[in-house]
C-alpha cells in the first residue's frame, strides 16, 4: 500500500500492543476492539522512533520467555519517553519493572475470558487512563476506508481482484466498487468444483444486487480436464492452484487489454481480502531468530504481474468483516457462509474427480446444507459438508439390489479452526438427511457421519 496515504491508525485513536510472543496477544487486540477502540499489534522489536504515528497508549503482552533468559526479548526504552500510558501484562509487567518507570501492570492474563473482570481492567486502562475515543465502528470505517482507497488508487487507477463468492473477497470487492465503481474489475473463476448453483447465486448477489463489476470466467472444463486421472490430494491442490493462477492471469490480461483499447489507464492494483489474523500471524514475535513470513492470500500469482497490493480488510477480524458485510447490504446467507476451500468439492471427493462424481457430491452437499438450515443449526456449526467416498457397498432400493458409493457427512464446532469437535446432531435431523440423500442422489446407497475430532483428523478430508 502506498506509504503516503493515510493509515487506519491515523484515522482512529489507536492503542499499540507490543507482542512478546504470548499465545494470547491477539486476544488483547480482540478485547479492545470489542469496546470500540481501535488497536494494532506490532512485534516487541518495533523501534518506537520508527513509528510514523503516535499511539494513545501501549500494552506490553506476556511471553513464553522469562525476563532472566539470555535471549529474552528486550523492550525499546523509548516506550516510556513518548508520554503515553504503558500497561504491562505478565512478561510485559516484568519488563516494566526492569525499566523502573511509571506504568500499570498485572501479573495475570486479563484478556482471556476466564479472568473475572479482566476485560474491565483493560477497558479502564484504555478508556479512563489513555482516554482513547470509542469510535471504532464499522459504520465509521466504511467512509474512511473508501476515502483511503480513492487516495491510493487515484482518479484513473484500475484494480483487479479475485472474488470467490465468500464473505471476505465479496466485502472487499463491494468496498472497491463503492470507492471506484467500474474501475474495479472482479474475476470469479468457475473451477467446475464449486457448490450447487454457486456462481449463479454469487452473480445474483454481487452483480445484480450490489452492482459489482464482476466477470465469471467459466473454466470448469479446463479444471476438470487437468484433474483427470489424478487421485493424490496434494496433486489435486497443486493442479487447481496452478490452473487458477493461469486462468486469473489470462483474465487479468484481457481486462488490461480492454483498458488499453478503450483509452483507460492500465491495471496497476490487485485487491486481496487479507484479514488481520493473517497479518498478526506474519508479524507476531516468534523469538529473536525467527524470520518473518509474509502472507499472500491469492498465493502464487507470478512476480511479473507487478501489481501493487490493495488490502482494505487487513486491519479487520472476521466478525468485523461480517458486520461490514451486513452494513453494505449483503444478505445473511453470504455474511454467515461457512468457509469453503479454494479447491472446492475436488478435495471432498476422494479419488478421481470427474464430472459425474462432482454431480453426486454437489447434490448430496446441497441437501445436507438445506436440511441443516431448515433445522436452524447452520450458525451453530462452523463448517459442514458432504464428501463422496468412492467405495462401493451393497444396498437395496425398491426391489433391486444396488452396489453404490457412500456419502460421508462432516460437521464441526470450533472457535478458531485449530481444534474442532464433531457436531452432535439430533438423531431426527441426521435421519432426515440420510433418507433424503439415499432417495434423491443417484449412485449413493449409504450415508455415514464422521465422528472424528481435530486432532487427530482434519476438518477437510484431503
Ligand atoms: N473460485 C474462485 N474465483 C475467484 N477467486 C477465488 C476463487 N477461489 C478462491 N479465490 C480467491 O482466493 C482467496 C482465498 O481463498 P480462500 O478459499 O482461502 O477464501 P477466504 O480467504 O476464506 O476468502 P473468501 O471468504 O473471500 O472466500 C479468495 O479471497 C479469493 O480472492
Amino acid at each position: 500500500m502506498a506509504d503516503s496515504t493515510i493509515q487506519v491508525h491515523e484515522m482512529f485513536d489507536t492503542i499499540l500492543i507490543l507482542d512478546f510472543g504470548s499465545q494470547y496477544s491477539h486476544l488483547i487486540t480482540r478485547r479492545i476492539r470489542e469496546f470500540g477502540v481501535y488497536c494494532e499489534l506490532l512485534p516487541c522489536t518495533q523501534k518506537i522512533s520508527e513509528l510514523s504515528w503516535k499511539p494513545k497508549g501501549i500494552i506490553l503482552s506476556g511471553s513464553p520467555y522469562s525476563v532472566y533468559d539470555q535471549d529474552a526479548p528486550r523492550l525499546d526504552p523509548e516506550v516510556f519517553t513518548i508520554g503515553v500510558p504503558v500497561m504491562g501484562i505478565c512478561y510485559g509487567l516484568q519488563e516494566c519493572l526492569v525499566s523502573i518507570k511509571p506504568f500499570f501492570g498485572v501479573q495475570f492474563h486479563p484478556e482471556v475470558t476466564h479472568s473475572i473482570d479482566g476485560k474491565q481492567i483493560i477497558k479502564n486502562f484504555v478508556i479512563k487512563i489513555c482516554q482513547a475515543a470509542q469510535n471504532w465502528a464499522m459504520s465509521e470505517f466504511i467512509g474512511k476506508e473508501i476515502a483511503r482507497i480513492r487516495a491510493i488508487v487515484g482518479e484513473k487507477g484500475q484494480v483487479i481482484g479475485a472474488v470467490s463468492g465468500g464473505v471476505d473477497s465479496s466485502v472487499a470487492a463491494k468496498l472497491m466498487h463503492m470507492a471506484i465503481g467500474d474501475r474495479f474489475h472482479g474475476i470469479m473463476v468457475d473451477n467446475g468444483v464449486m457448490r450447487h448453483n454457486e456462481c449463479a447465486q454469487a452473480k445474483k448477489m454481487l452483480v445484480d444486487k450490489m452492482g459489482i463489476n464482476l466477470k465469471i470466467a467459466d473454466a470448469s472444463d479446463r479444471f476438470l480436464g487437468n484433474l483427470a486421472g489424478v487421485t493424490d490430494p496434494e496433486q489435486k491442490r497443486k493442479i487447481i492452484g496452478n490452473t487458477f493462477i493461469d486462468v486469473f492471469e489470462e483474465e487479468a490480461k484481457a481486462i488490461d487489454e480492454e483498458c488499453a483499447a478503450t483509452g483507460h489507464a492500465p491495471v496497476e492494483f490487485l485487491l486481496q481480502g487479507t484479514l488481520y489474523p493473517d497479518v498478526i500471524e506474519s508479524i507476531s514475535f516468534k523469538g529473536p531468530s525467527a524470520t518473518i513470513k509474509t502472507h499472500h492470500n491469492v498465493g502464487g500469482l507470478k512476480e511479473n504481474m507487478k501489481l501493487k497490493l490493495i488490502e482494505p480488510l487487513r486491519e479487520l477480524f472476521k466478525d468485523e468483516v461480517r458486520e461490514l458485510g451486513k452494513l453494505l447490504g449483503m444478505d445473511d446467507e453470504l455474511v454467515w457462509r461457512h468457509p469453503f476451500p479454494g479447491p472446492g468439492i475436488a478435495i471432498r471427493i476422494l479419488g478421481e474427480v470427474t464430472k459425474s462424481q462432482v454431480e453426486i457430491a454437489r447434490k448430496a452437499d446441497y441437501i445436507y446444507i438445506e436440511e441443516i438450515k431448515k433445522a436452524g443449526l447452520y450458525r451453530q456449526i462452523a463448517q459442514a459438508y458432504a464428501a463422496l467416498l468412492p467405495i462401493k457397498a451393497v444396498g437395496v432400493k425398491g426391489d433391486k439390489r444396488t452396489y453404490e458409493q457412500m456419502i460421508c457427512l462432516r460437521a464441526v464446532e470450533t472457535s478458531d479452526f485449530m481444534t474442532a469437535d464433531w457436531f452432535p446432531f439430533p438423531y431426527d435431523v441426521l435421519k432426515k438427511i440420510s433418507s433424503r440423500i439415499c432417495n434423491e442422489v443417484n449412485g449413493v446407497n449409504r450415508v455415514v457421519y464422521d465422528v472424528s475430532s481435530k486432532p487427530p483428523a482434519t476438518i477437510e478430508l484431503e
